[in-house]
């Protein structure tokens, strides 16, 4: 160990002394603070006098009552405290910081020594600060800046300075395993380590080595929408997480984890993302899928297709006669043409065309739906739509309050009540005891008890009815998003030319679906989005940021939607269009179009180049199947070129996947994907390498990400990496459209360490236009390149 080393294990061992003496303390604390809240609630009347005998023993009650509460309260916080303080200081005990900066601040001659670690850490006299937060103000300079010249922000403002030295280190159990001055070692070797390490159960944080892009991710704090478009691995999703973690510390005193929501793909990849924030010692945001969310808000009566099955039915369903208007439905109903003619629609809807459901008691029209329509049209026109609503669901309550008068004296509840039970009368009963003093066998009993039954028999009966109309039920919702797809409609919401030629089946499939109550993937954001604008927004203000992962899936409606739904939220929006693998996201050729959701002005761009998941020679390989892939550095962590495996036949392809299995295991691989096209090749890849020891199938409803090995269609591979990639079958056969580009870049982009690719027969187009040298062919095949020029002119 040389002389620096010691120094700096001397300096970790004080700061880990420090902790164990402070968590001696914390656990003394909360044993403590434990008991107090055990005693308040134990003796929490013990200690109250109760007497409500004069006005001031009544209120000394309530005051004591107020005081006995309060403390509970209060211990109940305190003891909170100290128990996540413990947590904190545990986890961080034996590897306290991982950085250390020398910052010389502009007007001062010394040098500050300023340790950087997972949280802050001062001394017994809390006085000095021996380890810095990574999101402190000043820690950002180790993410920042070379050594040279430096500066960070401050509430106060900007400070400038000198950058003397920069050190990382990696600790483990306790001891600096190994520490490097930055401005001697060349490349980041710390990274370097981190990126080399297999693949984990869950995604781990990157405190320790975020780079300088991904920290202006991280801190940025101006507008009230960041984009971030960044390559396949180039730590978006990372980036979203340590920014949540950053914001619960700069906003601690006023946000809570539960305000944040962050939007994900699916069950699987939030389950594999959850670990972060606890690993930083901070409590985990909402995560939701925006499948949830609308079938918690679309009618019970409908039958939601969700993404997956969607996407299934495109790979796989080519031959279907529908499949080309299903395509163009899919593409139009996902573009802004469509998400500004249903607010046309609305706007139209204000002076004609309004669907109501008629309503009926007791199979009796009560009011029709004509007679709805003639009131929202002709009583106050000049009220705005959600008044005129309001008016119409008030003036059926009180249609509804004249029927209950009229009900009451009818026939059928005269028999209604003879058919009561011996319960149900004793509760009226009852109930007349307690507010009328009549004797029992008089007959003003009688005609009183009658009349309460009878109230009771008729308002039971209509309680339904009334809860309907509250709810707005009597708007015919399913109608009038149907009314578009109807003779004549199109014509008032779009010019001509922005219609697809294929509008007449599309309204003919559409209206098809709705009869059998279905609602199409695609149909879904739209109908919600009408039911909304005419029933009005359910919002949550008390959301104050919303994080939205693989954007490159959301269509214009949905961004919409996600800011109409959470009105206070800053929104972060992350995403590839080089994976946008739905078709309808294809109408989002970039994140232009966003900007319009909160205007120019409060709208930031960030854009990642470097990628980090996958080798040197792995992203050379990617990043030529895709559009100015180019521009997508790869992080210099080196490793064996891409391997292409010709075969031909499936008998010899399962060999040949199988027997790589088992070499990948037997050099430490701990996850390897088998990944598909669909789940359709899936299921039947897994049917057929069932020999594999452990192989499991993973399916859309999977919740947890696996280790082992497990075969999976692309579409569930996003946002999620395996040490090695086998990638079932590349053939043009299977991989053959252009439209397949992105998912089969996607598949590609999932490998860290290892990628094989399989082809029964020709390989695909994307394949054979690859450079030469990028790809090592296993069994010498030729690839025919001349026809096919790749992007990079290859
Ligand atoms: N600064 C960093 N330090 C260490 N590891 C990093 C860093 N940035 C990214 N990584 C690692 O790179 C891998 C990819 O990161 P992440 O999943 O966040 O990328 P992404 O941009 O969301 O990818 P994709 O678009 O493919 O879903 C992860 O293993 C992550 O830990």
């Amino acid at each position: 160990m040389n002389k620096d080393h010691q120094i700096e294990q001397d300096y970790l061992n004080k700061v880990m002394s420090t902790i164990a003496h402070q968590i001696e303390e914390v656990e003394a604390d909360t044993a403590k603070r434990k008991k107090t809240v055990v005693h308040i609630r134990k003796h929490f009347w013990d200690d109250l006098k109760v007497n409500m005998d004069t006005f001031d023993d009544y209120l000394e009650t309530i005051i004591g009552l107020r005081q006995q509460a309060q403390d509970l309260s209060v211990s109940q916080t305190t003891h909170r405290h100290a128990y996540n303080r413990l947590g904190k200081l545990k986890r961080i005990e034996k590897s306290p910081f991982f950085g250390r900066i020398d910052f010389v601040e502009e007007g001062m001659n010394v040098s500050e020594s300023v340790y950087v670690g997972v949280a802050t850490v001062t001394d017994e006299t809390n006085e000095t600060i021996l380890i810095h937060d990574w999101r402190a103000p000043i820690s950002s300079i180790y993410y920042d800046y070379p050594p040279g010249p430096a500066e960070y922000t401050t509430p106060e403002g900007k400070i400038y300075g000198q950058l003397e030295k920069k050190w990382q280190y990696t600790i483990s159990d306790g001891v600096i395993q190994s520490m490097f001055d930055t401005s001697l070692t060349i490349g980041d070797e710390i990274l370097q380590q981190v990126l080399g390490k297999a693949s984990n159960k869950h995604m781990q944080s990157i405190v320790a080595t975020i780079q300088k892009e991904q920290n202006k991710i991280i801190r940025n704090v101006s507008g009230r929408l960041l984009i971030v478009q960044g390559a396949a691995g180039s730590g978006k999703t990372s980036a979203a997480l340590q920014r949540i973690a950053y914001f619960l510390y700069k906003y601690r005193e006023m946000l809570k984890a539960d305000q944040i929501v962050l939007f994900s793909p699916n069950k699987m990849f939030s389950n594999y993302v959850s670990h972060v924030l606890p690993e930083l010692g901070e409590e985990n945001m909402q995560q939701e899928t925006f499948q949830d969310y609308l079938e918690y808000r679309l009618d019970r009566f409908f039958t939601v297709e969700d993404p997956y099955d969607q996407l299934e039915y495109l790979l796989e369903s080519v031959d279907d006669p529908n499949y080309e208007t299903r395509k163009a439905s899919i593409h139009f109903k996902a573009s802004s043409s469509f998400f500004e003619g249903i607010k046309r629609y609305r706007e139209i809807l204000a002076s004609a065309g309004m669907v109501f459901k008629g309503i009926k008691f007791r199979g009796q029209p009560l009011v029709t739906s004509q007679q709805m329509t003639d009131v929202f049209y002709n009583k106050d026109s000049a009220l705005r739509f959600h008044n005129r609503i309001d008016k119409l669901k008030e003036w059926l309550l009180k249609e509804i309050d004249k029927t209950e008068k009229m009900e009451v004296e009818k026939d059928w509840v005269q028999e209604e009540i003879e058919l009561l039970s011996k319960e149900e009368l004793q509760k009226v009963y009852d109930q007349l005891e307690k507010t009328d003093k009549y004797s029992e066998n008089s007959y003003e009993f009688y005609e009183k008890e009658n009349k309460v039954l009878a109230r009771m028999i008729v308002l039971k009966k209509l309680r339904p009815l009334r809860k309907k109309v509250k709810a707005l039920a009597f708007i015919d919702s399913k109608q009038l998003y149907k009314q578009i797809f109807e003779n004549g409609m199109s014509g008032k919401l779009w010019d001509e030319q922005e219609l697809p030629e294929e509008w007449r089946e599309i309204s003919s499939m559409t209206r098809d679906m709705l009869d059998e109550e279905k609602l199409y993937h695609e149909d879904a954001t739209p109908y919600l989005l009408l039911k909304e604008l005419i029933l009005g927004f359910q919002s949550n203000s008390s959301i104050k940021y919303v994080l939205i992962d693989e954007a490159q899936d959301y269509s214009v409606f949905q961004f919409e939607f996600i800011k109409r739904l959470f009105p206070s939220a800053r929104m972060t929006v992350l995403g590839d269009f080089n994976q946008a693998i739905f078709a309808h996201a294809n109408n989002v050729a970039d994140f232009q179009s966003l900007t319009s959701l909160y205007g120019a002005e409060e709208t930031e761009r960030i854009t990642l180049d470097r990628s980090y998941r996958s080798t040197r020679e792995i992203i050379e390989f990617t990043r030529e199947l895709v559009p100015e892939g180019e521009q997508i550095m790869a992080f210099d962590r080196e490793g064996e070129k891409p391997i292409l495996s010709r075969l031909s036949n499936q008998t010899e392809l399962h060999r040949e996947i199988r027997s790589k299995v088992v070499d990948l295991q037997n050099s430490g691989c701990e996850t390897i994907a088998i990944i598909c096209k669909s789940a359709a090749e899936s299921l039947s890849a897994y049917q057929s390498l069932q020999t594999i020891n452990d192989l499991k199938l993973v399916k859309k409803n999977t919740d947890d990400y696996e280790q082992g090995v497990v075969v999976i269609p692309a579409y569930l591979a996003k946002g999620i990496e395996f040490d090695a990639v086998i990638i079932y079958n590349a053939a043009e056969q299977i991989y053959g459209k252009e439209s397949l580009r992105r998912l089969f870049y996607t598949a590609c982009t999932r490998a860290m360490h290892h990628l094989y690719l399989y082809s029964v027969g020709e390989p695909n187009q994307f394949i054979r236009k690859i450079s030469p040298g990028k790809l090592n062919n296993a069994n010498n095949y030729h690839v025919d390149r001349k026809q096919s020029p790749g992007f990079m002119g290859g």
